[in-house]
């Protein structure tokens, strides 16, 4: 788990993301929030489109924030989704998460008291493959 204050700001960030998901079509919010190693904090909410392939998932956009403001390694994410069940990351957002990821990854999913469930990379992912296996 990070420290106190890091978990409170991380599921701040990821409610107030959930508020703004853009879905009408599912209604159904998440939101993200990512610490890095070197202590920044990024979030993204689910976009939906029209074509309903388009839509992009709440954690992509987290990562796509972080990578665009130059850090590519996740420490810690938390994941929300509205209502009761448990959101857990799709599995292309597994695979995301899996590129930007290191052994001590953690991934927080939460429900609207705080977190109920985290997960190393490896359990939310076993037998992953990465960048690593691309190296000859
Ligand atoms: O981990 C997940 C799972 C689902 N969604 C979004 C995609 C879609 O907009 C909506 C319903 O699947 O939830 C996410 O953002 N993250
Ligand atoms: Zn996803």
């Amino acid at each position: 788990m990070p420290d106190k204050k890091h978990a409170e700001h991380l599921f701040e960030l990821a409610k107030d993301a959930m508020s703004k998901a853009y879905v009408p079509y599912s209604k159904f919010h998440v939101g993200a929030a990512i610490l890095t190693s070197n202590g920044k904090f990024y979030s993204g909410c689910n976009v939906e489109n029209a074509a309903y392939p388009e839509g992009t998932c709440a954690e992509a956009g987290a990562i796509a924030s972080m990578v665009l403001n130059g850090d590519t390694d996740i420490k810690d994410i938390y994941v929300i989704g509205h209502g009761d069940a448990l959101v857990t990351p799709c599995g292309g957002c597994r695979q995301k998460i899996r590129e930007f990821s290191s052994a001590d990854t953690m991934i927080h999913i939460c429900g609207s008291e705080g977190v109920r469930k985290s997960l190393t990379m490896n359990e939310l992912l076993p037998f992953s493959f990465g960048p690593e296996n691309l190296e000859q």
